[in-house]
Formats: structure tokens, sequence, C-alpha cells
């Protein structure tokens, strides 16, 4: 049965610097939350998440932070299936990096849109400092891209499982045959 089959999927987590993506990356593979901040150079983790009864094998890779002026790594745009584009909602500045990083892709790949999640992090400092992004902008700012979206805490665990079920589910919306089971006999892409 289709279903049985391991499939792979890539998906690639960007967004400005230290706006939590590999905390993010961590909470979700590893179950904890590190309280530090080591820039990171690019790191790969592997996971099998069970999305919608099917088992997904997927390599989640965790990249530098960018600015306006990173060139985009071809590496982050050829065999990817997904994006996670992450900011934090105490940073305007990062929340503004997620078009110009989104563009960024859409251009390179050659496409109007993207399977993409995007995500604003850090809630659980919204009290202390103050929120500079509003979740319905994050919201508007998905539409408009059709993507995803949602809010998360890394520290606090919240919603982080969510974000990657979300972004196989922009992939898996977009594949071909979605919503139709592949007919009998025929050979299936992986
Ligand atoms: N309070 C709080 N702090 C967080 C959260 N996520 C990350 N941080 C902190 O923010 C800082 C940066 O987090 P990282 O996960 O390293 O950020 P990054 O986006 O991977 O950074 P780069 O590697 O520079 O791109 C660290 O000190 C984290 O502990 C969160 O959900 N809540």
């Amino acid at each position: 049965m289709p279903g049985d089959i391991l499939k792979k999927r890539k998906i690639a987590v960007l967004g400005a610097r230290s706006v939590g993506k590999s905390s993010l990356v961590v909470q979700f593979i590893e179950n904890h939350f590190v309280e530090g901040y080591y820039p990171t150079i690019e790191s790969t983790f592997s996971k099998s998440i069970n999305y919608k009864g099917v088992e997904y094998d997927c390599d989640i890779i965790d990249t530098a932070g960018q600015d306006e002026y990173s060139i985009l790594n071809s590496k982050h745009a050829i065999g990817i299936h997904g994006y996670v584009l992450v900011y934090s909602v105490t940073s305007r500045n990062s929340f503004n990096m997620i078009e110009i990083v989104y563009d960024k892709l859409v251009n390179f790949c050659g496409m109007s849109q993207i399977p993409c999640v995007i995500v604003g992090a850090k809630t659980d400092l919204q009290q202390s400092r103050n929120r500079q992004v509003a979740p319905d902008e994050g919201e508007k700012l998905a539409s408009v891209k059709h993507a995803a979206w949602v809010e998360t805490s890394a520290k606090n665990n919240v919603n982080v499982g969510k974000v990657f079920e979300l972004c196989l589910a922009e992939i898996e919306k977009r594949a071909p045959g979605a919503g139709a089971e592949p007919p009998a006999g025929r050979c299936i892409i992986m």
C-alpha cells in the first residue's frame, strides 16, 4: 500500500539571526530548550514524522541566520520540499526578513509560491518585552504568501510539533496527485 512506504522529505528552517530557529528544531527533535545562544553554521537533523497515518522520514536543515544582504545558499533551495520561515514576535526586523527570504526563495525556484509555514517564535517573551509583531500581521502575511502560520514558544514547548505538521501539510497539498489515490499499478513519485 502506498501509505506504508517511507517518504523522504527535506525541510529547511530559515530566518534572521537569533530568532529561535535552532531552539525550535532542538525542542522538536530532542525535547529540550537551549537557554544559551550558540550561532548556527548549519545542522541537519533527522526525524520520522507521522502525518495523517503516513510515516515521513524528514531531514530538517537548521540554517545560519540571514540578513537582507545574505545570498541565498542554493543548498537551501534545491531538493528542499518545504520551508519553515521563523521570526521573533519581539523583533519587527526579523518579521520584515520573512518577506525578503520568501521572495528570494520563489525567485530562485522560479515558482509563484512555495510550501511554507511562517512561524512567530518566542511568544513567552511577549509579557516581559514589548511584542513588536501582532498575531494578525503574521496571519495576513501568510495569507498573502499562501503559507501556513503559527506562533510558538520553544521555551514552553508551545506549538513546536505543529510547525512541522503544518509544513508537511503544505508540502503534501502541492504534491502531484494530492487528494487523489494514485492509480493502481502505476509508479508512485517519492
Ligand atoms: N524566551 C525564549 N527564548 C528563546 C526561545 N527560542 C529561542 N530563544 C533564545 O533566543 C536565543 C537565540 O536562539 P537560537 O535558537 O540560537 O536562535 P537562531 O535563530 O538559531 O540563531 P542563529 O543561529 O544565529 O540563526 C537563545 O538565547 C535562545 O535561548 C523561546 O521560545 N523563548
